[in-house]
C-alpha cells in the first residue's frame, strides 16, 4: 500500500505468519508478511518502520536452519524477533539457543522484569501462550533480559539502542493475555507508527490497484453468492464496472434452494451482469462413485474451472478470474513451509493449466476482516453475515460415495437445523452451522417396525476466522426440536449425533 506506514513480518515458516499481519493491521498499521529468502535491498526499498520475525519448526543452531543475512540488524529498523525469530537473533549475536531443559506448550505464567516499551502497561505475572522446544539459554552481550518463565532463563531479551526485541512467547495468538497490547506497544512505542491505516484505506487501495492492472481488459467473476465472493465482485465492480461478469454456478452440491435465492438477491440487490450455469449433472457425472475427499475437491476444482474457461469462451475470451479467496484456503490447502490439511477446490484444487491470471483481492485477509471490507463497502447485511458455505458443498458433507438420494437427507436436514437456529435466534452467535451424512447406517424402532436407516450429525461451531473453531453450546430444547423433527420429516434417518469437537483436532466440514 503506497503512502502508508509499513511494517514487514519476515518469514521463517511460522503457523501464525498472517495471524502476527492481521494483529498488527488491527492496529492500524498496514502489514505485509515476505519470505526470510527475501534480498536485503528489496527489504530497504519497502521502507518499513519495523519488522517482525516469525516463528518457525527450525531449530536456529541447526545447519542450513533458514536464517537472514546480519545486516538486517544495522539498518536502524527496529525487530520484534517471535519464538523461532527470537531464538534466531540471538543465535546470529553469539548467545547460547539449544534444546530446553523443559518444553512449554500452552498457557505460561511470565515475569516482567518492568513496564518498558513492549511491556508498557502490561499486567505482572500475566498468561502467554507457549510453543517452544529450544530456548536462549544465554542471552547475547549487549541484550537485557528483560522477562522468565519458570523454565525460561529468557523469556524475552532486549538491546535498546539496536532496537532489538525478542519473545520465546507468542502474542500473535487468541490466548495470550496481552498479546494485542503487546503488539500495539511494539508499534507505537517502539517503531513510533501513528497508525495511518484501516479497513477503509485497504479498501480503496485494492480498488484503485485493480483499476490499474485490468486495464480495458475483461475479466469473470466466479460468485457463489457467499460472503467472500459476494465482496471480492462488489470491489471489482466499484473499479472496472461492465467489464466484470459474475458467474455463479449451480454445481447440484447446494443447498436447498439456494440457487434461486442466490440469482434472485443479486439480480434484485446488485447491477452486475449475473450468468447461472446449471452444470448438476455435469459435477455429480464426474464425482461418481468416488470416495477420496481429497479426490472430491481437486475434481470439483477442476470442473469450476472448465466452466468459466467455456463461459469465457462464449463471451469472447476474458483475460482474468476473480475468485473470493480469503487466508485460511491458502494456508489450508498448503504453501512451501506448511503442511496440506485439505486442498481447498480454489487454491489446492485447482488444475495446473488455467487460461486466466487470476484476481484474489482478499487473499490476505480472515474472514472477519473480509467481513469489515463488505460493510465498508455497503454490502447488504445479509450477504455479509451468511455463514460460510464450502465451495465444494454438499459433496464434502455427504462422506463417501455421492448420491442423489444421499443429497436429499443432507439438504433436507441441514434445512430444518437452519429454521431451527434461526427461530432461536442463534444465527448470528453460531458461526457456520450444518449437517453432515457419516455414511453410516443403524438399526432403529419406528412405529413398531424395526428400521435400518442413516445417522445424521449436527455439526455447530463458534469462530471468528475459521481458523480455529469451538463446538456451539446449543441450548438441549433446540437439539431436541432439531433431532425430532429431522427424524419425522426426513426420510431414511432413524438417529441423529452432534458433534463436539473443536478445531483443532477437528476441522469444521467433515472431508
Ligand atoms: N457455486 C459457485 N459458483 C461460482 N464460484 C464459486 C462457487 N462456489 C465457490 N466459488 C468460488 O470459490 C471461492 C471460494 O469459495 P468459498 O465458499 O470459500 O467462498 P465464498 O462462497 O465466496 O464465501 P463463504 O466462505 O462465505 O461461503 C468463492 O469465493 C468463489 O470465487
Ligand atoms: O471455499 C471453500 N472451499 C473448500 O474447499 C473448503 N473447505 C472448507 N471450507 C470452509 O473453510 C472453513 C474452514 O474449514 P475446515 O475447518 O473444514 O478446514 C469452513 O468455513 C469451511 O466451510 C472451504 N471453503
Ligand atoms: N514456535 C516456534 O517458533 C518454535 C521454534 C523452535 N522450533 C522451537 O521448537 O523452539
Ligand atoms: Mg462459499
Amino acid at each position: 500500500m503506497k503512502n502508508h506506514e509499513l511494517v514487514l513480518v519476515i518469514d521463517f515458516g511460522g503457523q501464525y505468519k498472517e495471524l502476527i499481519a492481521r494483529r498488527v493491521r488491527e492496529k492500524n498499521v498496514y502489514c505485509e508478511v515476505v519470505s526470510y529468502k527475501t534480498p536485503i535491498d528489496k527489504i530497504k526499498e519497502k521502507n518499513p518502520k519495523g519488522i517482525i520475525f516469525t516463528g518457525g519448526p527450525a531449530s536456529a543452531y541447526v545447519e542450513n536452519a533458514p536464517t537472514i543475512g546480519k545486516e538486517i540488524f544495522e539498518l536502524g529498523i527496529p525487530i520484534l524477533g517471535i519464538c523461532y525469530g527470537g531464538q534466531l537473533m540471538a543465535h546470529l549475536f553469539g548467545g547460547k539457543v539449544t534444546k530446553a531443559k523443559t518444553r512449554e506448550y500452552g498457557r505460561v505464567e511470565l515475569n516482567i522484569k518492568n513496564g518498558e516499551d513492549i511491556f508498557v502497561d502490561l499486567k505482572n505475572h500475566s498468561k502467554w501462550w507457549m510453543s517452544h522446544t529450544d530456548y536462549i539459554e544465554v542471552a547475547p552481550v549487549g541484550f537485557e533480559i528483560t522477562a522468565t518463565t519458570d523454565h525460561c532463563p529468557v523469556a524475552a531479551m532486549k538491546n535498546c539502542e539496536k532496537k532489538l526485541y525478542a519473545v520465546q512467547f507468542h502474542p500473535e495468538v487468541e490466548h495470550s493475555e496481552y498479546g494485542r497490547e503487546m503488539i500495539k506497544n511494539f508499534l507505537y512505542e517502539v517503531c513510533g507508527c501513528s497508525g495511518d491505516w484501516d479497513m477503509h484505506n485497504f479498501t480503496e487501495a485494492s480498488i484503485k490497484e485493480i483499476k490499474e492492472k485490468v486495464g480495458d481488459k475483461t475479466v469473470l467473476c466466479a460468485l457463489s453468492g457467499g460472503v467472500d465472493s459476494s465482496v471480492a465482485a462488489v470491489m471489482v465492480h466499484e473499479a472496472i464496472g461492465d467489464q466484470l461478469t459474475c458467474i455463479f454456478v449451480d454445481h447440484g452440491l447446494l443447498r436447498k434452494d439456494e440457487g434461486d435465492q442466490v440469482e434472485k438477491l443479486f439480480k434484485e440487490k446488485f447491477h452486475m451482469k449475473l450468468i447461472r450455469v446449471n452444470a448438476q449433472e455435469r459435477f455429480l457425472g464426474k464425482l461418481k462413485g468416488v470416495t477420496d475427499p481429497e479426490t472430491k475437491r481437486k475434481i470439483i476444482g477442476e470442473e469450476f474451472i472448465r466452466v468459466f474457461e467455456e463461459e469465457s469462451n462464449k463471451l469472447g475470451k476474458m483475460d482474468y478470474l476473480v475468485q473470493g479467496t480469503v487466508y485460511p484456503d491458502v494456508i489450508e490447502s498448503g504453501t512451501d513451509t506448511a503442511s496440506v490439511i485439505k486442498s481447498h477446490h480454489n487454491v489446492g484444487g485447482l488444475p495446473e493449466d488455467i487460461e486466466f491470471s487470476l484476481i484474489e483481492p482478499l487473499r490476505q485477509l480472515f474472514k472477519d476482516e473480509v467481513r469489515k471490507v463488505g460493510e465498508e463497502l455497503g454490502i447488504p447485511e445479509e450477504v455479509v453475515w451468511r455463514q460460510p458455505f464450502p465451495g465444494p458443498g454438499l459433496a464434502i458433507r455427504v462422506l463417501g460415495e455421492i448420491t442423489e438420494d444421499k443429497l436429499h437427507i443432507v439438504r433436507e436436514s441441514d434445512a430444518i437445523l437452519r429454521d431451527e437456529i434461526r427461530k432461536a435466534n442463534l444465527h448470528r452467535e453460531i458461526w457456520q452451522y450444518f449437517t453432515a451424512l457419516p455414511n453410516i447406517k443403524s438399526v432403529g424402532v419406528m412405529g413398531d417396525e424395526r428400521t435400518y436407516s442413516h445417522t445424521v450429525a449436527l455439526r455447530a461451531v463458534t469462530s471468528s476466522d475459521g481458523m480455529t473453531s469451538d463446538w456451539a453450546r446449543i441450548p438441549y430444547e433446540v437439539l431436541e426440536k432439531i433431532s425430532n423433527r429431522i427424524v419425522n420429516e426426513v426420510d431414511n434417518v432413524n438417529r441423529i449425533v452432534y458433534d463436539i469437537t473443536s478445531k483443532p483436532p477437528s476441522t469444521i466440514e467433515w472431508e
